[in-house]
C-alpha cells in the first residue's frame, strides 16, 4: 500500500488550518457584516442542471448513481445557488444576499498542468438587484475580502460583456464566426482574434490576415472587436471604448459600467482597477461587470467575478445577479510571495522564456531588436538562466515554454504556436512573431494509400505516429476518424517505413526529409509559427509585458499588438 493522498488532494496540517480558519472567520464576518447570510450546497450535482448554466470548469469526478443520473463534483458554486434560488427560494421576493466558503473539485486543463483538484472557494452571490451601485458594492467587497486574506497587492482587471454581446449582435456575422470570436477572448489569443478582425478589416492574407470570411462581420464591427480586447488602462480607457463603440451604436451598458467604476474610483479602488477588455471570456455565463483579480507575486489568479442576470432564468426564474468568488489557496500563495517580495513587480527582472534549438538564433535576434539586453544569450554555455540588467532569461525546450509561463515560472516566453497547440497550456497569445514556419502534414509511404484505406476500412483503426499526440488527436477527431497514436520522441518518420505506423503526423518545412524518405504528404494539419506569449496575470501586472509585446509586434509588422499603440491612441 502506498499511504498517500490522492493526485491533487492534501491533508491541511495544523499550522495551514489555523491560518486558513483565522482567515475564513474574518472573511465571513465581513460578508455577514454586510448583510451575506450563509448557504451550504451540495458536494454533488447533477451533470444536466449544472450544464445548464452555462460554460462551467471540468469536474475530475463524474459518476452514475442508482437512479442512472450521471453526477459530477461541484467545480463550482454560483450555478448551485443559481438553482436553488430559482427552486426552493422562487418564491422568496429578495434581495437575496448569500456567502459561502466550500470546496470545489477542479480537472486539470492539461495533463502538464500540476493543479490542485480540491480548493475552497470563499464568495458571495446578491440576487435580486441590479445597477451600479450593486455592481460596485461586490467589486468594492471582493477587493476588501482579498486585503483580509492578506493580498493587498493586486490588479483588478475589470470590463463589461455587453459591449462586445452588443458589436457581436449588431455585427452581422453568423454564428459560426461569432462563435470563433468568443473562443479567441476566451482562450486569450490575441493572434487569432486579429487574423479573425483582420481579414475583415481590410488586411491582406500575406501580412498575417486570414482570408476574409463570408460569414464574418462588417468590417467596421470586426475592427472594434478586435481592437476592444487591446484596450487597457485607466478611467480613459473606458472613454476609448466609447469613441471605438459609439459610432456604430453599440454603447450598450457602458455608462452603467463607467458609473460603477467611478463609484469604485470613490471608493479608494482606482489605483487597484485596471478597466480590460480581455478580461471578458465566457458569454453564456455573464452578462454585464466582469472583473478578476492578480497578484504581481503568483502566476494563477487570485478570484474573479460578475454580473450573470441570465443564470436563474436557465432554471426557470428570471432574476438580476452578481457576485464573486477567491480561492483561498491561491490568495494564501499571494499573500505569503507579496510578504517575502521586497519590492513590486518591477523591481524584478522580466523573467522570458527563450527557446533552444532551432528557434533560438530568431527569438534573440527579435529581443535584441525590441531592445532588450541579449548579452551571453545566444552562447550560453551550460548556463540555463542568463542574467542581464532587468532580465532573466530562461532557457527551455521549445515544447516545455508554455509550461513555465502558464505556471507563473517565466512571465513570458516564446515557441511555435504548435507547442502551445500541444502543451494546451492556459497562456496568452500576443504577437506572431513570423518566424520558424512549418506546416504539421499527415503522411504515409509513397504509394500505400489503397492499402491504408483497405485496412482501415476492415480494422476501423488507423495507427499515427507523432511526436504530437494531442494535435494529433484534435486533428482526427475533427475529421472523424479513428486512430490509434504512437507516441514517439523524434525521427517519426521511420514509424511507416517499418511497419510500426501507417501513417504519421510530423512537421515539414522544407520537404527534404519526407522526400528523402520516400514519403508523401496525406493531408495538412496545421501552420505554425513562432508566438511570443505571457502568463496571463504576468500581463495584467507588469507593463514590460505590454510594452514588449508592442515593440515586438512593430518589428514583426501586421501582427497582433501593432494595431494597438496605447490606451490614448485608439486609431493606433
Ligand atoms: N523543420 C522544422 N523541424 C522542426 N521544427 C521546426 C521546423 N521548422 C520550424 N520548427 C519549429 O521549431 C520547433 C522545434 O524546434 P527544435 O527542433 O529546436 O525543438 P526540438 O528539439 O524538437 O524540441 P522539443 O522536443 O522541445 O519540441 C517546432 O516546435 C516548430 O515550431
Ligand atoms: O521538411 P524538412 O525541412 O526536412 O524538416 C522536417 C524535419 O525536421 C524535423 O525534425 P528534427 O530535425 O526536429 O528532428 P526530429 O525528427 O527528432 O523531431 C521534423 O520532425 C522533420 O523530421
Amino acid at each position: 500500500m502506498n499511504a498517500v493522498t490522492p493526485s491533487g488532494f492534501r491533508d491541511v496540517l495544523a499550522e495551514e488550518a489555523l491560518a486558513r480558519e483565522a482567515i475564513t472567520r474574518a472573511v465571513a464576518d465581513l460578508f455577514a457584516a454586510r448583510g451575506y447570510v450563509p448557504i451550504e450546497t451540495p458536494t454533488l450535482e447533477v451533470m444536466d442542471v449544472m450544464r445548464a448554466g452555462g460554460r462551467m470548469p471540468a469536474s475530475p469526478f463524474k459518476f452514475f448513481d442508482s437512479h442512472d443520473d450521471l453526477l459530477a463534483m461541484r467545480p463550482d458554486v454560483t450555478l448551485q445557488i443559481a438553482r436553488a434560488c430559482a427552486t426552493r427560494m422562487a418564491a422568496e421576493e429578495g434581495p437575496l444576499r448569500f456567502r459561502y466558503t466550500q470546496r470545489v473539485f477542479r480537472e486539470a486543463e492539461t495533463d502538464n498542468q500540476v493543479v490542485a483538484r480540491e480548493l475552497t472557494q470563499c464568495g458571495v452571490e446578491c440576487i435580486g438587484e441590479r445597477g451600479p451601485a450593486v455592481d460596485a458594492e461586490i467589486v468594492a467587497l471582493f477587493a476588501e475580502a482579498l486585503r483580509l486574506a492578506g493580498a493587498t497587492d493586486f490588479v483588478l482587471g475589470i470590463a463589461t460583456v455587453g459591449v462586445l454581446r452588443a458589436l457581436l449582435e449588431r455585427s452581422g456575422a453568423a454564428e459560426l464566426w461569432k462563435l470563433a470570436v468568443l473562443d479567441a477572448y476566451h482562450d486569450s489569443d490575441f493572434v487569432a482574434l486579429d487574423r479573425l478582425c483582420g481579414a475583415v478589416a481590410g488586411r491582406r492574407p500575406e501580412d498575417g490576415a486570414e482570408l476574409p470570411d463570408p460569414g464574418a462581420a462588417a468590417p467596421a464591427y470586426a475592427d472594434a472587436i478586435g481592437r476592444l480586447a487591446r484596450i487597457r488602462g485607466g478611467r480613459e480607457a473606458i472613454e476609448e471604448v466609447r469613441a471605438l463603440v459609439a459610432p456604430l451604436g453599440c454603447v450598450a451598458d457602458l455608462d452603467d459600467f463607467q458609473d460603477t467604476c467611478d463609484r469604485l474610483a470613490a471608493a479608494g479602488l482606482a489605483e487597484r482597477l485596471l478597466v480590460d477588455f480581455s478580461v471578458v471570456s465566457s458569454f453564456n455565463y455573464y452578462t454585464g461587470i466582469v472583473f478578476e483579480a492578480a497578484s504581481p507575486h503568483l502566476g494563477a489568479p487570485l478570484g474573479s467575478g460578475g454580473r450573470y442576470d441570465r443564470m436563474i432564468g436557465a432554471y426557470g426564474i428570471d432574476r438580476p445577479a452578481a457576485g464573486f468568488a477567491f480561492h483561498l489557496e491561491q490568495t494564501m500563495a499571494a499573500a505569503s510571495a507579496e510578504a517575502a517580495a521586497t519590492g513590486g513587480r518591477a523591481a524584478r527582472p522580466l523573467r522570458i522564456a527563450v527557446p533552444k534549438g532551432s528557434l533560438n538564433a530568431e527569438a534573440i535576434a527579435c529581443l535584441e531588436e525590441a531592445g532588450l539586453d541579449v548579452t551571453g544569450l545566444a552562447s550560453p554555455g551550460r548556463s540555463l538562466v542568463i542574467s542581464n540588467p532587468g532580465v532573466d532569461y530562461i532557457i527551455v525546450r521549445p515544447s516545455d515554454a508554455p509550461v513555465f509561463v502558464a505556471l507563473g515560472a517565466a512571465d513570458c516566453g516564446i515557441c511555435g504556436k504548435d507547442s502551445l497547440q500541444e502543451v494546451g497550456a492556459d497562456v496568452v497569445e500576443l504577437v506572431d512573431l513570423r518566424f520558424g514556419g512549418c506546416r504539421f502534414v499527415v503522411a504515409e509511404a509513397a504509394g500505400t494509400t489503397a492499402a491504408i484505406e483497405e485496412r482501415y476500412r476492415k480494422l476501423g483503426s488507423m495507427r499515427i505516429a507523432t511526436k504530437y499526440p494531442a494535435i494529433t488527436r484534435a486533428h482526427f477527431a475533427r475529421t472523424g476518424t479513428q486512430v490509434e497514436i504512437v507516441y514517439l520522441h523524434g525521427n517519426v518518420e521511420l514509424a511507416p517505413m517499418v511497419g510500426l505506423a501507417e501513417r504519421i503526423v510530423d512537421i515539414t518545412a522544407t520537404g527534404t526529409t519526407l522526400a528523402e524518405n520516400n514519403l508523401e504528404i496525406v493531408e495538412e494539419v496545421l501552420a505554425s509559427t513562432a508566438r511570443f506569449f505571457a502568463n496571463g496575470c504576468a500581463l495584467r501586472t507588469d507593463e514590460r509585458i505590454v510594452g514588449l509585446a508592442r515593440t515586438l509586434a512593430a518589428h514583426a509588422p501586421h501582427h497582433s499588438y501593432a494595431p494597438i499603440a496605447g490606451a490614448s491612441n485608439p486609431a493606433g
